[in-house]
């Protein structure tokens, strides 16, 4: 080959291979777009209460485990994509949020709830198939729940917006429950209660790092409408009410000594931090009870396992 010729070659190669890489990034960026709309940081802890429930219930195979766990994902994923579409007029004023695919405009509103919708049936399909049909009709609760009563509904009109919409947060341990017993009994209600109650301090000392943005969005959270102050007061009460609410299922027998253990001692911190938060107005006594509040839930969880397994 001539060397001219040889280099027409190489550069007709070199457009071809740029346009490859070209088309195989862009993929890439869409695939973490749909990824990202399925909200999967949250969904580790929704699936960690599932999976964790499981074992608290029963002996599930691996098998139901995985099945449950791929089922509440796709519910879960469902409403995070369905809750990037409802929200994504507020997301683009906040900067936490200003970037996700919808409101950013990358992925349109149509694909978006499709994308959604399929998500949610699938899981429904899948749970109602291959698990039992209540875990089906409970993981389609969580979805209506999150998306029509939290998102569509209240978020934008009362600041008990996550005290009552965060009822949907707390179905996945109905889900583990039923996915194992077929059934629902007074435990799994005691661990709903629980992560009802861990919601509140969980976003309000969060929301406290995250007021002005509310507010520029009109989003009515607690401290937006009522102030830091009686935000942080409020963090305090629900941090006490959800120590007495762990303690239930000690009193009712469903778990023992090691687990009345970890919980007097996590809910000890718990109710700490939330004093420090009133009495430091600092941001980082905020983030800090906001991290412990994700590690409480995850620990509170390990415990119940450990306590009917060891
Ligand atoms: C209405 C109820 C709830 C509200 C308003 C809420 C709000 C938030 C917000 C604003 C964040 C930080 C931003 C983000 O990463 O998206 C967050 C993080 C998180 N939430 Fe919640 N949350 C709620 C319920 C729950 C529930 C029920 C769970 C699990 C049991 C949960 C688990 C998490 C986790 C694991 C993170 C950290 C995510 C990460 O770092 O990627 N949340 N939550
Ligand atoms: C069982 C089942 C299907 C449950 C689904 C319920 C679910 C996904 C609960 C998580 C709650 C959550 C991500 C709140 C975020 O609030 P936000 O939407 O106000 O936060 P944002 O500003 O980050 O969007």
């Amino acid at each position: 080959m001539s060397a001219p010729l040889e280099g027409a070659t190489a550069s007709v190669g070199g457009a071809r291979a740029t346009r490859a890489s070209a088309a195989a990034s862009g993929l890439r960026a869409r695939i973490a777009d749909y990824l990202s709309m399925t909200k999967p940081g949250v969904q580790s802890l929704l699936l960690f209460t599932t999976a964790t429930t499981m074992y608290v219930a029963g002996d599930p195979s691996p098998w139901l485990v995985a099945v449950t766990c791929l089922g509440g994902a796709l519910s879960a994923g469902g409403a995070g994509a369905l809750n990037h579409v409802l929200d994504r007029d507020i997301d683009r004023v906040m900067s936490r949020t200003a970037d996700r695919p919808v409101a950013a405009g990358r992925v349109s509103v149509a694909r978006a709830t499709a994308f959604g919708a399929l998500l949610g049936i699938a899981a429904f399909v899948l749970l109602a198939v291959a698990v039992n049909p209540l875990a089906a009709v409970l993981s389609a609760a969580g979805l209506v729940g999150y998306v029509g009563v939290y998102t569509a509904w209240l978020k934008r009109r009362t600041p008990q917006n996550i005290v009552i919409g965060g009822a949907a947060g707390a179905v996945p341990p109905l889900v583990g429950w039923a996915a194992v017993t077929g059934g629902l009994s007074g435990t799994p209600l005691y661990l709903f209660a629980i992560i009802f109650f861990w919601t509140p301090p969980h976003f309000w000392s969060l929301s406290l790092l995250m007021k002005d943005e509310y507010a520029r969005a009109g989003v009515p959270m607690l401290p937006v409408v009522r102030g830091e102050q009686e935000t942080r007061r409020q963090v305090l009460l629900y941090a006490i009410l959800l120590y007495a609410v762990t303690q239930l299922p000690f009193c009712a027998g469903a778990f023992g000594w090691l687990y009345l253990a970890v919980s007097l001692l996590l809910g000890a911190l718990f109710i700490g931090g939330a004093i420090l938060l009133v009495r430091r107005r600092d941001r980082t006594t905020a983030l800090r009870l906001y991290l412990f509040s994700l590690l409480y839930l995850a620990l509170l969880f390990a415990a119940m396992v450990a306590d009917v397994r060891l």
